[in-house]
């Protein structure tokens, strides 16, 4: 997935790569809308043909004009009537040109509105397909962020840029066919002298693509830094620290050592956009020469002289305008191919699944689990084996870094044991139907979502059948504690939460902890409940009377807690002890306190720190 390293002086070998995702954004318009991009196609096409329609007219104003000086020199008798027609005619043209201009801006810009929408469902609807190990993956979530930050604009603007130069290019062949009749070998000339700069700006287009594909690393490390050095919940430890400068400098050598390959490139670029287009110019006022002897030797009329010289004028407008088009398109190219290495990334196969295990009351079962993340050596999970009835409670202490949480996001299938099983009612959890299993769990993370919705729904966010349930919410506030603060609010539970949206109303941590239990409580059908330290903000009055009620209510379920605080802990069925991913002590509080090991030394260091 990571690109390669950039070998040196690297050449993008395959010069028609600014095409590479042309197709596959013409599909997605398509399937965006096939009227519309019929219509676009329709348009561009016309647009290309326009220009030769309109030279060719003006030769024959030009030739109607001359015949009918003539027709007077020898008659007398004056003749309005072809040249004047004619002239309606490119008048007539013009405004087809100008209609056919606001079509083509119209069609891009309503195309450009469904596009962006159809685009950002995808990203959104992929992104519920990936796991959780997907969102880790700091490449793999870049490459989320950028499809998401461009998704409106960037796959229209490559159709765009390719259409224009498929315009171009049939302007450039109309041209041709008219061309032809004067001499093959003035085309064939032409041809040749605009091929280098285009192949040219093609090349040079693919390596600024390849480098900005290389240096995506570096450009989101400045990217974070912007964050750090410009966003509000950053900002305030940045300046309080000190580090503005330090961040600053960072900034500026990522800059320099972009800046350094970039400015090569550009500069190559430019000189040999420079130089090939010399040729080109050469060989195109050569044949200007040409045209002009041709025409004073008497082998072409007046008109056509006009019509060739109005030919090569907008055939040199077409080439350079089919040149911005490829360079452009590298960057939109970036973005696509950026966009569907996301859209491809592959996803677990979605089974059906059971919605019931053959044991039902037989609880939770680890079996020899043993787990490590993603691209690390270290085991976080070594050889775990438990089992948790419902009714019981069971509570998980253990230094930073132990494997409490990871042990949750196991049970929870956010990950997949690398050894052993988890079962649940006597069924491997991965072979439960997603919404059975996930319907039976109730979690609080540490890092639970602070949603920036009324208090109200973040609570109801618990139970999605039950959202908007403001009796709900009520009962659930209460089991949370969280009631009276709610009272105290300007608004209740209709009080907008968090700073992103006018009006919004900051809660403290503990506060915020409040809600988070009372949305726990609120998935009432759930009968497996955890929390993971989520009472850590609150004092210490406020955690055991929450602990009293959680035990109360989850009387006849399976209860998971993970604390730091020895005095909450001691209430569970049974305790395990973890260390470095292994579980090195388990039993009551009074049994662990017997055996006087690792819980029992901890206990009463903090018993200690209390008196
Ligand atoms: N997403 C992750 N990717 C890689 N390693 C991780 C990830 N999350 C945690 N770890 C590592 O796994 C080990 C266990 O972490 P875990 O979060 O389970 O600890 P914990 O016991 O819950 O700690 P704390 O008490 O600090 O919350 C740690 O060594 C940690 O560095």
């Amino acid at each position: 997935m990571k690109p390669a390293a950039p070998p040196k002086n690297t050449i993008d070998k395959n010069m028609l790569g600014v095409f590479r995702y042309s197709k596959r954004a013409i599909t997605l318009v398509w399937q965006t809308s096939p009227r519309l991009t019929l219509g676009l196609a329709l348009l561009t096409l016309i647009a290309g043909v326009l220009p030769a329609l309109m030279a060719y007219v003006g030769q024959l104003i030009v030739d109607s004009v001359v015949a009918a000086m003539e027709h007077y020199e020898q008659t007398q008798t004056l003749q309005y009537f072809p040249a004047l027609l004619f002239v309606l005619l490119e008048g007539a043209l013009v405004l087809l040109t100008s209609a056919n201009q606001r079509g083509l801006v119209a069609l891009q810009s309503v195309l450009r509105l469904s596009l962006g929408q159809r685009v950002n469902m995808m990203i959104m609807e992929k992104a519920q397909q990936l796991t959780l190990a997907d969102f880790e993956d700091s490449e793999f979530y870049d490459k989320l962020v950028r499809a998401r930050r461009e998704a409106s604009s960037r796959p229209l603007a490559l159709v765009t840029k390719t259409f224009t130069l498929l315009q171009n290019g049939v302007s450039l062949a109309s041209f041709a066919v008219l061309l032809w009749q004067f001499s093959p070998w003035a085309l064939t000339l032409l041809i040749l002298g605009a091929l280098p700069a285009f192949f040219a700006e093609a090349k040079f287009s693919g390596d600024a693509f390849m480098l900005a594909r290389w240096r995506s690393p570096e450009v989101r490390q400045q990217n974070y830094l912007e964050t750090l050095l410009a966003r509000e919940d950053h900002i305030k430890e940045v300046r309080l620290y000190q580090l503005s400068n330090r961040f600053l400098g960072r900034y500026r050598d990522i800059f320099e050592k972009l800046f350094r390959e970039n400015k090569q490139l550009i500069l190559r670029r430019e000189f040999w956009g420079f130089v090939l287009g010399i040729l080109s110019t050469a060989v195109f006022y050569g044949a200007y020469g040409w045209i002009v002897t041709s025409t004073v030797v008497g082998a072409i009329t007046l008109g056509q002289m006009t019509m060739y010289l109005l030919l090569f004028k907008q055939g040199q407008g077409a080439v350079a305008s089919s040149l911005t088009s490829i360079s452009g398109m590298y960057e939109d190219n970036l973005y696509l191919s950026n966009l569907y290495e996301y859209l491809e990334q592959p996803t677990a196969a979605n089974i059906e699944g059971l919605r019931n295990g053959p044991c039902p009351g037989d609880g939770i079962r680890f079996e020899n689990v043993s787990f490590s993340y993603p691209e690390s050596d270290i085991p976080a999970l070594t050889d775990i084996t438990l089992h948790i009835k419902p009714g019981n409670s069971l509570a998980i202490v253990g230094e930073n870094g132990s494997g409490k949480t990871t042990l949750i996001k196991l049970l929870t299938r956010l990950y997949q044991p690398s050894k052993g099983r988890i079962l649940l009612d006597g069924l491997d959890l991965t072979e439960w139907q997603e919404q059975a299993l996930l319907s039976r769990i109730g979690v609080i993370f540490q890092d639970f979502v602070r949603y920036q919705f009324i208090v109200g729904e973040n609570i109801g966010a618990g139970d999605n059948d039950r959202f908007d349930d403001q009796q709900g919410w009520a009962t659930a506030a209460e089991l949370g504690k969280a009631t009276d603060f709610i009272s105290d609010l300007n608004q209740g539970y209709q009080t907008q939460l968090g700073k992103w949206f006018r009006g919004g109303q900051e809660l403290s941590g503990g506060q915020w902890q409040k809600i988070a239990l009372a949305r726990a409580f609120m998935r009432e059908k759930a009968d497996i409940l955890v929390l993971d330290e989520p009472t850590a903000a609150m004092d210490a009055g406020a955690e055991a009377e929450i602990f009293a009620h959680f035990q109360e209510h989850t009387a006849s379920k399976m209860a998971i807690l993970i604390s730091h605080r020895f005095s909450t802990v001691r209430l569970a069925n049974e305790i395990i002890v973890m260390e470095h991913g292994k579980i090195i002590e388990r039993g009551t509080h009074r049994q662990l306190l017997e055996m006087d090991g690792r819980y029992a030394y901890l206990f009463t260091l903090q018993a200690k720190g209390y008196q």
